[in-house]
């Protein structure tokens, strides 16, 4: 009883001041250690021709995840073709291996190609030619941006030639009345938010891998982050692309409108293609005004049912200035104890939850969180929590909840999964794989964005387990289906989970997939083994 009031006193100290109590003083640092490597090869095939006949949510007749793919009939690369790239990008064609190194493998060290090439463009006009003649010298190619993706999509798997984005990260033009910010390919996401904010602006999103990934790579790849809930996904504030197609053309799609309705939106294609339809080279996106009050709390539920009610009050009450509702449970503290040393800045509890709020009047906000807390208090929905207005304590709040994922890495060998699901599903799929994994995983964690109804599932064991794998796989994705969720909400497919795809996807949906491909990119130059499933022929 004590301890519950002594919380509940805190809680209101908390709610008084709306100001931290916990000293919240740990520093704030990247990513991430890398694991064990391992290339989860699965069989490939042309998808040229695509006719699929799979049924949408079966089991059997699904391609093994364990066979290796044979690496497609692609062109090697010779000494003329080495001659061409130095004289087009002097000084940028490079071969040395150390250079290389860094480049053929996902930082999670869990897939590793072997490019002997990495082409560093820095303008629409170079990725054009570059393109132009591997399509015509029928030579694979992997886009790459700020390597952070974790499905294996964005390194190669045999000898593509990499095609990185990293020097083309010009800003091209921002509109301070309207907020459309273009920009190159290659600007890395931390940087553009430090360009907009000094301008009053923000970037519409935001990730843990921010001060890495590039925003063409997030475009590509359709990233969610931890702004989605308010700012909705790079489908609706994306207004332009500029992508160079397999054979070289450029298709200026960089529109700088909140609408045009000529047409097919050509530009959705390319959003979400994870580089398998056309290189992205410039991005047109639409920013919010930088929010001139914001609040962070970090709070504590007895029961992951009284985290719903809580983010269900939070909606009713915060309203417009709601702008983050995040989750981590129990294991994901005690990862962030052990490996990184992060305190928790409250009492130990079963649930935690991130809530940010974003607006423009720092009285009508606080009051607003006030009421919310105070209610969340007294019907018992949160039993402990603590409020940071300040820049340096919100970080230290939010690092809880974004270093969760660099924690798992030094727990072990990590199995991920990104699944969309009912939000009130989404714990019970952890606490179901716990069950059925009993003590064959080391940590089975859930945490994630509440807010959009996406589980970040994930599952240690010392090290790359085969029988464990096989244990998750296909139960998670089984389970997925049967509540007709996605096998992947955020992440993508890449190369590792491209061949679950008809888990979440009918399969006359894939076969145009793979139409879309044939017609963009014959020849599948372009990111091969990766997101479209191995069986479309
Ligand atoms: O590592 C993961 O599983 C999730 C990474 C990222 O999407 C996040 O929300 O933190
Ligand atoms: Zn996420």
């Amino acid at each position: 009883m004590a301890g519950i009031f002594q919380r509940s006193l805190r809680l209101r100290t908390a709610l008084r001041h709306l100001s931290p109590q916990s000293p919240l003083s740990w520093t704030v640092t990247g990513r991430h250690t890398p694991l064990d490597l391992h290339c989860p090869f699965l069989p490939s095939t042309s998808w040229q021709f695509a006719v699929c006949s799979r049924k949408l949510h079966t089991g059997a007749d699904r391609p093994s995840p364990a066979a290796a793919p044979d690496r497609l009939p692609f062109s090697r690369i010779t000494q003329e073709d080495l001659a061409f790239f130095r004289k087009i990008l002097p000084g940028r064609a490079v071969t040395d291996p150390d250079l290389l190194e860094s480049s053929n493998v996902d930082w999670l060290k869990s897939v590793k190609g072997s490019s002997e090439l990495l082409l560093r463009p820095q303008t629409t006009e170079e990725v054009s030619q570059i393109l132009k003649y591997c399509n015509s010298r029928n030579l694979a190619v992997n886009p790459q941006g700020g390597n952070t993706g974790l499905v294996g999509g964005s390194v190669p798997v045999y000898d593509e030639i990499i095609l990185s984005t990293a020097l083309m990260n010009n800003i091209l033009t921002f509109d301070s009345i309207s907020g459309i910010l273009t920009c190159q390919a290659g600007c890395v996401l931390e940087n553009l938010s430090l360009y907009l904010e000094d301008r009053d602006y923000i970037m519409p999103l935001d990730l843990g891998a921010k001060g890495s990934c590039h925003i063409g790579g997030n475009v590509a790849t359709n990233a969610g982050g931890l702004r989605l809930l308010r700012y909705g996904s790079l489908r609706g504030t994306v207004l332009g692309l500029e992508v160079v197609l397999a054979d070289g053309r450029v298709l200026d799609c960089l529109a700088t409108l909140r609408k045009d309705n000529t047409g097919y939106d050509l530009k959705q294609l390319f959003i979400g293609s994870e580089g398998t339809l056309g290189v992205i080279t410039s991005v047109s996106i639409l920013c919010p005004r930088k929010p001139t009050s914001v609040n962070v709390v970090f709070l504590g539920c007895e029961t992951f049912e009284q985290l719903l009610k809580t983010f269900q009050l939070s909606r009713g009450m915060l309203g417009e200035i709601l702008s983050a509702f995040e989750f981590l449970d129990s294991e994901c503290m005690r990862l962030l104890n052990t490996h990184l040393k992060l305190r928790n800045p409250i009492s130990d509890c079963p649930f935690y939850v991130v809530i940010e709020t974003s607006g423009s009047d720092s009285t009508h906000d606080g009051e607003k969180l006030h009421h919310f807390l105070e209610e969340a208090m007294t019907s018992s929905l949160v039993t402990d929590g603590t409020v940071a207005t300040e820049d340096s304590k919100i970080k230290a709040l939010w690092s809880m909840r974004e270093r969760v994922t660099e924690a798992l890495t030094h727990d072990g060998f990590t199995y991920k999964y990104d699944i969309s699901l009912p939000v009130e599903r989404i714990y019970q799929l952890v606490t179901d794989m716990r069950e059925h994994l009993g003590d064959r995983a080391k940590s089975v964690v859930g945490y994630g964005h509440v807010g959009d109804g996406n589980l970040h599932l994930n599952v240690t064991s010392p090290a790359k387990d085969p029988a464990l794998l096989a244990a998750i796989e296909p139960f998670v994705y089984e389970w997925t289906a049967s509540c007709n969720g996605s096998i992947s909400a955020e992440h993508g497919l890449g190369l590792k989970k491209r061949n679950y795809i008809y888990y979440s996807k009918p399969s006359l949906a894939v076969a145009l997939m793979g139409n879309i491909k044939a017609m963009l990119d014959p020849k599948g130059i372009l990111n091969p083994y990766k997101t479209l499933p191995d069986d479309l022929k």
